[in-house]
């Protein structure tokens, strides 16, 4: 884990008091004007950066955004991952020093599950952090459902700014050792997910910004061979038997896989989970779903079924390949439960309705 300091103490621009920090008013595409607001009691500023997510594209990001920082004599610590678990380790001790109100991840949906992890379980008794997000990964799923925009000092604002919060839902897998913020599935999207982060062309594509067209190419090389399993899924108590299930997914946004709308009617804020289900002998019938998915135009198909609740459990025949939040964390069988209004996040104003 590596430590970096900004305090405006230490810029030999000049100092600007952390508590005049937050009081951005008007913003444009390259400048930040801040006045003074008075918020005397204003903390620090927490940053997490995955250097390599996106291919590199965290590393640049991080660039522009520290130059617009040390402008401002924006004052902020910064911690910067060199592997797998860094980041949820690195949002424990954050918010275990209880001296900050914002920690801002630039990375993709793997980082920021890592870091909603670690705030989570630091057991930190109050959650005061919110969680802001520079997009910076391939799919980057989770700032499309908060409306952060991709342009990373549009999206610095949005956080700095903090007029738009959401205290969203999370969904805590068996006892709660792991929680996802965007979605967990099993099954076809388990597979997608290995595939896509298994495969040379995800970061050639991502540096190109395509990250997204990696999904789409795993989707359709995992569909020519998935075979349906059998298996069993309990809603809040009502079992649904699975003959030919394809995919599980347990979602709290509408999005996945890089802007796939699986779950179109997902709210992080209802208190529930949507569950949607795709089930189908035949590997033909499924191709209208696979072209209307995107658009989210799929939910009147025949295969696919939709559930809401609390509690939710799957198992299968063999054990499925399971993702969280994009990232593999098992098989099944699995169980999950919601976990209603656990996380601050930064949104854009209107984002994130109760529905
Ligand atoms: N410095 C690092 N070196 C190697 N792996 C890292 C490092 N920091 C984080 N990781 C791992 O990289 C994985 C992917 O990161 P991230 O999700 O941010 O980028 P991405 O895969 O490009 O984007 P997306 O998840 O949106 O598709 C995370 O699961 C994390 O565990």
């Amino acid at each position: 884990m590596v430590y970096f300091t900004k305090h405006p103490s230490r810029c030999k621009e000049k100092i600007v008091c952390i508590s005049h920090i937050y009081g951005l008013l008007s913003v444009n595409a390259s400048t930040l004007f801040i006045e003074d607001k008075g918020l005397s009691s204003m903390k620090r500023i927490a940053i997490i950066v995955n250097p390599l997510s996106g291919n590199g594209r965290g590393s640049n990001i991080w660039r522009e955004i520290e130059t617009e920082l040390v402008r401002c004599a924006v004052s902020y610590e910064l911690a910067m991952t060199t592997k797998p678990g860094d980041a949820s380790r690195q949002a424990t001790a954050y918010a275990r020093e209880q001296a900050f109100d914002l920690l801002l991840v630039i990375g993709g949906d793997g980082t920021v599950h890592e870091a909603a992890n670690g705030l989570l379980l630091s057991g930190a008794a109050e959650q005061q952090l919110r969680l802001g997000v520079i997009p910076a990964g391939t799919g980057n799923d989770f700032a499309k459902a908060y409306g952060v925009p991709r342009q990373p000092l549009e999206a610095l604002y949005l956080a700095l700014h903090g007029r738009g919060e959401a205290v969203i839902d999370v969904l805590a897998l068996g006892g709660g050792a792991r929680v996802a913020v965007n979605s967990f599935g099993a099954g076809f999207d388990g597979m997608v997910a290995k595939v896509t982060n298994e495969a040379g062309y995800k970061k050639r594509l991502a540096r190109f910004g395509l990250g997204r067209l990696a999904y789409l190419l795993s989707i359709l090389r995992v569909f020519a061979t998935y075979q349906p399993q059998a298996a069993r899924l309990e809603v809040d108590g009502l079992v649904h038997e699975l003959p030919h299930m394809w995919l599980c997914a347990i979602a709290n946004i509408p999005y996945y896989g890089g802007a796939i709308q699986i779950c179109p009617s997902a709210s992080p804020t209802d208190g529930l989970a949507d569950v949607v289900v795709i089930q189908s002998r035949s590997r033909l019938r499924l191709l209208p779903v696979l072209l209307t998915v995107y658009q989210g135009k799929h939910t009147t198909h025949p295969a696919v079924t939709f559930y809401q609740g609390t509690a939710i459990k799957l198992s299968a025949g063999e054990p499925l390949l399971l993702q969280a939040d994009g990232e593999i964390v098992g098989t099944t069988p699995l169980d999950v439960h919601v976990l209603p209004g656990t996380l601050r996040v930064c949104c854009a104003e209107g984002a994130a309705k109760t529905k």
